[in-house]
């Protein structure tokens, strides 16, 4: 850069890149030629490598302006950055409104008008809660504006349409909020791979019920979390205030470690977006379903955000099924997300483990993003594929879709550091517990541990062995433990492989099998 008073902050990844435009980083701006010379060569960079540049905000301070813009990469039509937000909060919270809101563009009117519009199953029209893990999408334009247009008859969204004019899409994971559905709650925050996790509080009822149990599995299993303060139209001001100050004593606890902040404005939303994923930064918003108030600065904050996972292209890729469709017509559709590399059309991967351990070719036919097909699917995306010749029953959530390369081995038993964060008496040898990791979901014995017993609050290193059927895991994947009010989280320390000849023969022929796997077998 030519101007030597500028100081660009660039935030990997490239999506937000935020940069003020001031002498040295001290708090005096730029007069207006200078300025004007200033943002003329950083657009020039910005042609250069396929980047819009987007202004922010603009403040005027000693000596001239200072202003912060948002630089975003180019994308082509099929293409769009993706970001999954979790949402989570106790029953009644205001979740799915919110999402109604933000996905259909219209208010409620406080007595369950927006969140209609979200409801997947019969009883939870007639029963008003949410109970399985729902999917909506909100796109944003180059400009940051939100392109969601309900269709006016259906009121339905047109995914497809979405996706072609955004250049950004938000995926909300919306979780159950009551207890009961704790299991769905907590697949939803293991299996989906939220990029963030939007905590909502209703501002009259305040830290209740679940709000606590879902900001302690957001925390551990190192998830950012901002929280959205809702009902604010209908709340006494002592209340709110009130709601607030317990609130920020949680998110500062030592539990939690936090460094709350309350978002009142433009900068606020800048400040707290650029500085989220890196550091403690928990933004808090303010907001009404019914009057609308602040839903600005969230939307402007959903559309800073990025991505947390990094892709490269070189590594072998790596793809978790968390839910399988039969499709007429079609045949057999997973869904899940791209972990890391890079899945084209055409590329043979190895789907696995079955019961015995096993995977098996597959070459991938077709592939879809937010129900569009695209060519090609990165690390970080959520993606399903038609598969042929399988039937929707061999495969389970949890099983995985990867490179040949990575000669994927399934495994029965494993060890990880596990801290219980409640259990109503001693957990002991011989104790079982669902286990959630990524998208599996089976119950795990416990074999041996190093003490004798565990209670609230321990640590320990466990070694568990699944009861069903192998897994195919990695070290430092979190975990969730849980049976019925026991809830425990940990880390996969160690992966005992199963020895097993980790591809099927038979299957080999029929599709084209790269190189190296049938080097593999002559070696076997
Ligand atoms: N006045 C007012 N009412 C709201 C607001 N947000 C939500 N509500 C109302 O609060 C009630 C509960 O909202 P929901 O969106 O169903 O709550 P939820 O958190 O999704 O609940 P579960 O799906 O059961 O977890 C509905 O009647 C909404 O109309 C708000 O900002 N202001």
């Amino acid at each position: 850069i030519t101007h030597q008073n500028i100081r660009v902050a660039v935030l990997p990844p490239l999506p937000l890149s935020l940069f003020p435009l001031c002498s040295d980083g001290g708090d005096y701006g730029l007069d207006d030629k200078d300025m004007e010379a200033s943002v003329a060569t950083v657009r020039s960079l910005c042609e250069q490598i396929e980047a819009d540049l987007i202004l922010l905000r603009e403040r005027t301070d000693t000596g001239g302006k200072i202003r912060d813009y948002l630089i975003r990469q180019r994308v082509g039509e099929q293409d769009f950055l993706e970001v999954r937000v979790a949402v989570v909060g106790n029953v009644d919270a205001g979740k799915s409104t919110l999402l109604g809101v933000l996905t259909h563009g219209e208010l409620d009117n406080g007595r369950g008008f927006a969140r209609q519009k979200l409801f997947r199953h019969k009883h939870e029209m007639e029963s008003g809660r949410t109970s399985s893990v729902g999917n909506d999408i909100l796109g944003f334009d180059q400009e940051g504006q939100v392109v969601n247009k309900p269709d006016s008859h259906g009121g339905g969204l047109d995914w497809t349409k979405i996706c072609e004019k955004s250049s950004k899409v938000i995926t909300f994971i919306d979780l159950a909020g009551h207890e009961k559905y704790l299991k769905t709650t907590v697949f939803g925050m293991t299996g989906h791979l939220p990029d963030f996790c939007m905590l909502m509080v209703g501002s009259n009822a305040g830290i209740v019920g679940m709000t606590k149990e879902h900001l302690g599995l957001a925390l551990a299993l190192n998830v950012p979390v901002f929280v959205v303060v809702t009902k604010i139209d209908m709340c006494p001001a002592n209340i709110l205030q009130e709601t607030l100050k317990l609130l920020q004593r949680l998110l500062k606890s030592p539990g939690c470690r936090k460094i709350p902040v309350l978002v009142q404005n433009k900068d606020d939303v800048v400040v707290t977006a650029s500085n989220f994923c890196s550091e403690r930064m928990c933004p808090i918003f303010q907001i009404s379903n019914v009057t609308g108030e602040n839903m600005d600065l969230l939307k402007m904050f959903l559309n800073l955000l990025s991505s947390r996972t990094t892709f490269s292209n070189d590594e072998p890729a790596e793809f978790q099924i968390d839910d399988t469709y039969s499709v007429p017509g079609v045949g057999t559709v997973v869904s899940g997300t791209t972990l890391r590399g890079l899945i084209r059309l055409n590329d043979t991967l190895l789907l696995g483990p079955d019961p015995l351990g096993t995977f098996i070719p597959i070459a991938v036919k077709s592939i879809h993003r937010k129900r569009m097909p695209v060519r090609e699917v990165r690390g970080g995306q959520t993606a399903s594929f038609a598969l042929k010749k399988i039937k929707r029953s061999s495969i389970r959530k949890g099983m995985v879709m990867v490179s040949p390369k990575l000669m994927p081995q399934a495994t029965w038993e494993f060890e990880a550091e596990i801290l219980v964060l409640h259990h109503p008496t001693t957990i002991s040898p011989r104790y079982q517990a669902m286990v959630h990791c990524g998208s599996i979901r089976q119950t795990a014995t416990i074999l041996t541990m190093n003490k004798d017993c565990l209670r609230t609050g321990d640590k320990a290193t466990v070694h568990f062995r699944f009861i069903k059927t192998p897994e195919y895991l990695h070290c430092d994947q979190k975990l969730v433990f849980r049976e019925g009010r026991t809830k425990a989280v940990g880390t996969i320390t160690k992966v005992l492989e199963l020895k097993l000849i980790s591809v099927v023969f038979k299957s080999i022929n029929k599709c084209n099998v790269p190189k190296i796997i049938t080097q593999t077998f002559k070696k076997l």
